[in-house]
């Protein structure tokens, strides 16, 4: 088993890059299912575990895919099959991501139910509601879901009853080789929706009305290769902005959006920190005392739910009392537990938190239950007295690419150990003792 293994006390400094957006990445790659010409190619791709697992789901398919550091080429002039192996979906629900490119590419898709996972249940009823308008046909059995459409896909008017990224997504690429118009109505308006949109324009698609509530789609018949970088990631730039405010520090976000980011960008200076907005990136100085806040996370462009565990950590060092509500997944406190073993003061009361800042906090083992919740746990061992260790990896390494080396470089005593690595260690030292 693999571990961080984190200790507190150092003031983060420096600068910092971020990677592409894995979660703009994710469906774009999905979407490279929808040419019939020419070949993909995205650029400043990060290479995570979801973005290996989406592109070994492509392979799975038959189409051809090539993986590199930062950049995916893709040819999905053949596809071989049209079902999803359930070892691959099993690891990321974003899998579901290509059923519509799939119905819309080859008329059927059959793809293991996702499930639920560590934040909540995650049901799929609006991106089917979206594609059943459109003329898909699902059936659900043996854990799998198989969609067909008997002739084509056709455009429709969608009201999405929740501002879903996935559905919106899911509906907007197999729109993109329907017959006619689609309008999704209440879709959800976050950057990498706008991303994607882009994306499926630049493949010869027709999207007008991304980033707003109303996306409009004009079908068309067939799409093409092209080359593409995805936008840098809000979460990972917002995550070193964390870590540079509870550790009182000074670092410069390089490729931060800030625009992206008003939401946090507003809370951090509402405790009193210092943020600068420049056009290569966002700089954040912390010092002293930092008050506490109210948090509310909501659909983009409220405050992201995949910075709330983050802004958790943050808020435990404030002096007084913040109240941090989670309203857009059902179970996203399970790293509540984990932070009160490091000295974290806190009451869960429904969808809520309440958040006695101020505590002495003290390292401790703990593990991480999902991607940002292990972020935020790394960020309390910088700032707990001596050493933490985060074990449950796997879901760090689906949202950060390098977390351990960048928070090195910026000056954290942190490092990533396997359990035979720390044993050998632990035998040098007693042989010298
Ligand atoms: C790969 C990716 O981009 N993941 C992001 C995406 O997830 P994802 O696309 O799964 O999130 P959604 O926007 O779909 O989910 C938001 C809410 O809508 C509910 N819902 C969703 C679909 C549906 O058919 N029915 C339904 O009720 C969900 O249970 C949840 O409560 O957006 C989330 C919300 O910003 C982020 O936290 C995730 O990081
Ligand atoms: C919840 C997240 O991702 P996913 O939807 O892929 O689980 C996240 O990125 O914080």
């Amino acid at each position: 088993m693999e571990k961080i293994i984190v200790r507190g006390g150092n003031r983060l400094k420096g600068r910092v890059r971020v990677h592409g957006a894995k979660n703009a990445v994710l469906p774009i790659i999905a979407a490279s299912i929808l040419p019939s010409r020419g070949e993909i190619l995205i650029q400043d791709i990060p290479l995570l575990e979801d973005v290996k697992t989406i592109t070994q789901l492509l392979s799975s398919l038959g189409i051809s895919t090539e993986l590199k550091e930062d950049c995916v080429r893709i040819d999905a002039r053949h596809v071989e099959t049209t079902e999803a192996p359930y070892d691959l979906v099993r690891k990321m629900r974003a899998s579901f991501l290509v059923m519509g490119p799939l119905l819309a590419r080859k008329k059927h898709g059959r793809i293991p139910l996702p499930g639920g996972c560590a934040i909540g249940s995650r049901p799929i009823d609006q991106h089917l509601k979206g594609l059943e308008a459109m003329g898909a046909e699902f059936e659900i059995g043996q854990g799998y879901i198989e969609g067909r459409v008997p002739d084509r896909l056709r455009g429709a008017r969608i009201y999405l009853d929740v501002a879903s990224v996935g559905a919106t997504e899911n509906i907007m690429m197999a729109a993109a080789l329907a017959q006619g118009r689609t309008v999704i109505e209440n879709a959800a308006c976050e950057p990498e929706i706008v991303d994607l949109a882009n994306f499926i324009n630049a493949i010869g698609g027709k999207v007008r009305g991304a980033g707003t509530d109303t996306i409009r789609i004009d079908g068309v018949d067939f799409l093409r290769g092209t080359e593409y970088c995805v936008i840098p990631d809000r979460i990972e730039a917002g995550t070193y902005m964390a870590a540079a405010t509870i550790t009182r520090g000074e670092v410069f976000v390089e490729g931060a959006i800030s625009e992206h980011l008003n939401p946090f960008i507003a809370k951090l200076r509402e405790m009193g920190v210092q943020v600068l907005e420049g056009e290569n990136g966002v700089h954040v100085r912390a010092e002293g005392e930092l008050k506490p806040v109210d948090v509310k996370t909501l659909p983009y462009p409220g405050f992201p739910t995949d910075l709330q565990s983050q802004m958790m950590a943050i808020l435990m060092t404030a002096k007084g009392n913040s109240l941090l509500t989670e309203t857009v997944f059902e179970n996203r406190f399970m790293h509540v537990e984990e932070m009160k073993r490091m000295g974290g003061k806190m009451k869960i009361d429904g969808r809520s938190v309440m958040i006695e800042g101020g505590q002495t906090l003290s390292g401790a083992r703990v593990k991480a239950t999902d991607l940002r919740a292990g972020a935020a746990l790394v960020l309390v061992g910088l700032v707990a007295n001596g050493v933490t260790e985060v074990t449950e990896l796997r879901h760090i390494d689906r949202g950060y690419v390098r977390l351990v080396e960048k928070l090195q470089g910026l000056g954290a005593d942190i490092g990533r150990v396997t359990e035979e690595e720390e044993e050998q260690s632990l035998n040098i030292e007693h042989s010298y003792a």
